[in-house]
């Protein structure tokens, strides 16, 4: 971005914008990120935006603590009521689309105790069908009408008190994610609970994400059942993916096999072209642990928090930073899809080699599953080539981990606090050297598989494949792997949901 400031790594007492005023030098140093191949060898002449600094959300504020605002004397809090139950009006009359037995986004229709209640097909490996549900997407956005139920019987209206709890998930920096029983459907959904900052910024994020939730339909997004508000949060109920996200699979089962990360680049570039072509945005977060399956076989990616509508942009505000995060984003750059392209390739590295790519070959951890590669180099080999970074431990994922604490592991979240230096460090490193490949010491990779990553972490965005040319590359194309392949790898996990 032009005219931003040059980061250089400032000292506490340098009064530098870069640092936060809680930073010390010890906290500085202990950063997870804090390499010392880092320190013999500072970049200089990075400029990393500013705003990624402005990223760094402030403690929320409960729904209870706000206050009035506004020339309409409207509460934050009361204006968030009456947009969820606006979205709760709007998921109700769309609800046609969101029935049980309604096709891609049908949420899992087994009973608790695993018993299948409505079968469903798999179909998203098709391309046609692919092009089929876009066409269908685009005439919904024309305003085609829906067939199918409305919400005469109040049936489509997700209520909290409809919904059982089972298990939890997981949990995310925007909240806690639980499996539940949908009494009066009869099927399996997920609910996340975010808790509410009534700051007019989050709300606006928090509505953005159910918006794009709700006006999607698309095999490789998962489905959106819709919202309440629940004292202080805000409750969103959607299809439970019960082989669950890629980041625990991969931590549970180690690398993923190449020719199902084949399938996952497809499923999440085939995703990334719905919401560009059907809803004009672009994801912004692609990584793991937004990209979740399920033992049909499906795989789908999630979490909109931060995605970013082309048209009436926010792209040059810097949210949701992450080490997925491409050089041209570090630097400021404008967002375009070329930018989630890039958080595949390094997300593909790490499913196919179960390492996090900017990670030391000497520190690998045994926690990372016992399919991991600890002599993985997914560097140019050259030995001349400065040593890559070190990604802090995995430790086993408890799915009642707080998330405080999967940020700590994985470090990779600006917004989490307390990791700021370390990931700046990282996020110059990704600026200033070469981007990592997909080889491996253990394994050897497909050439194709090879050159599709090569493609995804062009550092030059100009030119970096685009998804379309990704998609017919010989990767993809020439893949072998059936759905009933891919059901059959998901069905073998350890820690699906539902067995
Ligand atoms: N629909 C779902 N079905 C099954 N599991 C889910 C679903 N949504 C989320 N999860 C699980 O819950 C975890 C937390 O999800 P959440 O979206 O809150 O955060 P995250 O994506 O892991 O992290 P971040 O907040 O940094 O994006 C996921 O990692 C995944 O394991």
């Amino acid at each position: 971005m032009p005219g931003l400031p040059l980061l250089s790594k400032p000292s506490p007492s340098s009064g530098s914008s870069s640092i936060p005023a809680s930073s010390s030098a010890s906290s500085i140093t202990s950063q997870p990120f804090g390499s010392k191949s880092l320190q013999r060898k500072r970049p200089v002449g990075l400029s990393i935006a500013p705003s990624i600094e402005a990223s760094r959300a402030p403690p929320a504020l409960p729904l209870s603590g706000s206050t009035k605002d506004g020339p309409s004397g409207l509460s934050e809090a009361e204006k968030l009521r009456q947009d969820i139950a606006r979205l709760q009006l709007s998921s109700s009359q769309s609800g046609g689309d969101r029935s049980p037995d309604s096709g891609p986004n049908s949420p899992s229709t087994s009973s608790p105790t695993g018993q299948p209640l409505t079968p469903t097909t798999l179909s998203h490996s098709d391309s046609s069908s692919s092009a089929k549900v876009v066409d269908k997407a685009r005439k919904k956005k024309d305003g085609t009408k829906k067939k199918g139920k409305t919400d005469k019987d109040g049936l489509d209206l997700v209520k909290d008190e409809d919904l059982e709890i089972l298990a939890d998930l997981g949990a995310g920096n925007g909240g806690s994610v639980t499996k539940v029983w949908n009494k009066k459907r009869g099927c399996i959904m997920a609910r996340k609970l975010i808790l509410v900052d009534a700051k007019p910024s989050v709300r606006k994020q928090i509505l953005r994400e159910l918006q794009i939730m709700n006006d999607c339909n698309s095999p490789y997004i998962v489905g959106y059942y819709g919202c309440f508000l629940v004292e202080v949060h805000v409750g969103v109920v959607m299809e439970a993916m019960d082989a669950g996200s890629l980041d625990d699979i991969c931590r549970k089962n180690g690398a993923i096999p190449i020719n199902v990360v084949g399938k996952v680049a497809e499923a999440v570039l085939r995703g990334l072209m719905y919401l560009y072509d059907v809803h004009r945005i672009i994801h912004r977060d692609i990584k793991p642990s937004n990209i979740l399956a399920n033992t049909k076989g499906e795989i789908k990616i999630c979490d909109f928090g931060v995605s970013g509508e082309l048209i009436n942009s926010i792209a040059n505000t810097f949210v949701g930073t992450s080490t997925y995060m491409s050089p041209e984003r570090i630097q400021g750059a404008p967002y375009t899809i070329k930018s989630d392209v890039w958080s595949l390739g390094i997300s593909l590295i790490e499913l196919a080699t179960g390492r996090f790519p900017f990670q030391d070959s000497n520190e690998a951890t045994d926690s990372e599953g016992e399919d991991s590669d600890e002599e993985e180099q997914t560097h140019d080999p050259d030995p001349t080539l400065p040593v890559s970074f070190r990604r802090p431990q995995l430790p086993e994922k408890s799915n009642t981990t707080p998330k405080a604490k999967k940020s700590k592991k994985a470090g990779v979240s600006l917004g989490g606090g307390g990791h700021t230096m370390s990931i700046l460090d990282l996020l110059q490193h990704i600026v200033n050297e070469p981007a990592p490949r997909l080889v491996s010491r253990k394994r050897k990779f497909p050439e194709e598989a090879q050159l599709f990553v090569e493609g995804c972490l062009d550092k030059d965005p100009a030119k970096r494949s685009s998804p379309q040319e990704l998609l017919a590359s010989e990767w993809i194309t020439g893949s072998t792997m059936t759905p009933a392949d891919l059901q059959e790898w998901a069905k073998s996990l350890a820690g699906s949901t539902e067995t």
